[in-house]
């Protein structure tokens, strides 16, 4: 730990001298701390920072740092499609995925080092209950498609293989995490193949390029965005960790998609296939203003243009045939070799985009008041984790069915979309179909018929209240023998005991 003066003198060469300013008033104890946290910071990187920010945020939306002028849509040759692909094409993608996770080439890491403001609960996302029958958090189902991914892989190969779970979280997320998983006993799976790790932590930064203190002895602090990841897999030593391990193949997602399916053989498969480095999963988005990234070519290399850097009236764009222009909305699901990573870590890092956020951030004024601002007084800096799709050697897109693959959790209860509801609702209405379509027959508690319904409304709960554990079935596979011709009672839950207990 570096003294008093050696660390008032790097921040005054950084220009930030302010930050000391309630110094006298400190305990010895909250100077201790704060003499630890500001001994870490790089007073040159820190002015770089500083200046940085103000200066993005001065040209924040301003015309020449608008992309709309610069963007195509990705051509349709270049995606790949569940949706258009034969089964015969699809099945040979899912053969090759199989056997990448059979041999424990495949692992999935999962982006949770955002704080959720949205959703607007104190905890981790993925600790996040939205009232499914059998209570599950995300976290729980996701660990349990780990398992089944690897059952199934084991049949199809006779293998033994793993797919480990790297969790990237942050100075938020990490002690809840880990205490949550450990609780939970890991969901059943081997500790020794969860590896989490944190991103880093970045000031937030006045409009005057001043650091904005938090407290009087903390300066606020946010992550940098889900693409701090690359700079975390150095800093932890993952890539490491990953080539010991085996691991060639990554998917990478974001923790709130209640559908996502984890390491995709499918998705995989494709991938490895097309000798891809890079891919993003996407989704028809489902309208003009939708807060979905587009995947998109600018300046004729692949990007994601994110929805709070596209303009209104190009996001409204329509083709001849009358579909959105830029319909390829990132679910952010990506594919990545693990030597792709290792060439992003090494050389083109200290290149990525800086994205400029305006928020309001708390903190003290002059008096040592703290003030939580009523209006954005402050500027956070994030890097994004499709940025890398640039450098990538040869990048594939691949679509997939939203009501298959994609309901994020976002918002809280009442907002109109994302929400704990409209997740809840898109599991069941996904097994409900999986049940009917496995030959099973719902009744009421008085054993009467519940009329099937193939199709459902868009906000429409399915009739019958179905919910089958991923242990049982990753994606609707192996039900038949355990549903055909049985009534089931609604509300009907498959778990591991009573799928043993219908054979
Ligand atoms: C930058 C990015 O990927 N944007 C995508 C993200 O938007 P969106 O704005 O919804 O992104 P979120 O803020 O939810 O973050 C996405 C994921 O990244 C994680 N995270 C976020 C910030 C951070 O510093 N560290 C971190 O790990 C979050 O925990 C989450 O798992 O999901 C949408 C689909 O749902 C996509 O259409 C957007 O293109």
């Amino acid at each position: 730990m570096l003294s008093f003066e050696e660390v008032a003198s790097r921040l005054e060469s950084a220009g930030q001298s302010h930050i000391l300013q309630f110094w006298s008033t400190l305990s010895a104890e909250e100077k201790d701390t704060f003499l630890a946290d500001l001994s870490q910071i790089d007073p040159d990187d820190l002015r770089e920072h500083c200046r940085g920010a103000a200066e993005a945020a001065s040209r924040h939306s301003s015309p020449e740092d608008l992309l709309d002028e610069r963007m195509q849509p990705v051509p349709p040759e270049f995606i790949g499609s569940v949706r258009t692909s034969q089964p015969d094409t699809l099945k040979e993608w899912e053969d090759e995925g199989f056997l990448q996770v059979s041999k424990s080439r495949v692992a999935v890491l999962l982006l949770a080092g955002g704080q959720g403001t949205r959703l607007g609960v104190p905890y981790p996302k993925g600790m996040y209950n939205v009232g499914l029958p059998s209570g599950k958090t995300l976290y729980q189902i996701q660990a349990e498609r780990i398992r089944k991914i690897q059952e199934l892989a084991d049949l199809r190969h006779s293998s033994k293989c793993t797919v480990p779970w790297y969790i990237m979280t942050s100075e938020f997320t990490l002690e809840p995490t880990e205490k949550f998983f450990k609780e939970n006993s890991h969901f059943g799976l081997d500790p020794a193949n969860i590896v989490m790790f944190e991103q880093q932590m970045i000031p937030a930064v006045s409009f005057d390029g001043k650091v904005i203190l938090e407290k009087k002895n903390k300066i606020a602090l946010a992550p940098d965005g889900n693409g701090g990841l690359y700079r975390a897999l150095v800093d932890s030593e993952v890539l490491e960790d990953m080539e010991r391990r085996g691991v060639e193949y990554l998917h990478v997602y974001c923790v709130d998609n209640i559908l996502v399916k984890m390491a995709d053989p499918v998705f995989i498969g494709f991938c490895v296939t097309n000798g891809a480095d890079c891919g993003a999963k996407v989704v028809e988005k489902a309208y003009p203003a939708e807060p979905v990234g587009v995947v998109c070519q600018v300046d004729g290399v692949y990007q994601v243009v994110e929805y709070s850097e596209i303009q209104a009236k190009t996001a409204e764009l329509r083709g001849p045939d009358g579909k959105l222009l830029y319909s390829a909305g990132n679910i952010c699901n990506h594919f990545f070799t693990r030597d792709f990573l290792q060439e992003v870590a090494q050389k083109f890092q200290g290149q990525m985009k800086q994205h400029v956020a305006i928020k309001k951030v708390p903190f003290v004024d002059h008096e040592g008041n703290q003030v939580k601002p009523s209006k954005p007084n402050g500027i956070k800096m994030e890097k994004f984790v499709f940025d890398v799709f640039q450098f990538a050697r040869k990048f594939v897109a691949f679509e997939v069915f939203r009501e298959e693959e994609f309901s994020p959790l976002k918002n809280a209860d009442g907002a109109p979309v994302d929400t704990p509801t409209t997740a809840r609702r898109a599991l069941l209405r996904q097994h409900y179909s999986w049940a009917l379509a496995s030959g099973g027959h719902f009744v009421t508690d008085q054993g009467e018929t519940i009329a099937p319904k193939n199709r459902l409304g868009q906000d429409e709960d399915p009739p019958a209240v179905c919910e089958i554990s991923p242990l049982v079935s990753y994606f609707g596979e192996g039900l038949e023998v355990l549903l055909n011709q049985k009534k089931l009672r609604s509300p009907f839950i498959l778990d591991e005991k009573n799928a043993k207990n219908i054979v």
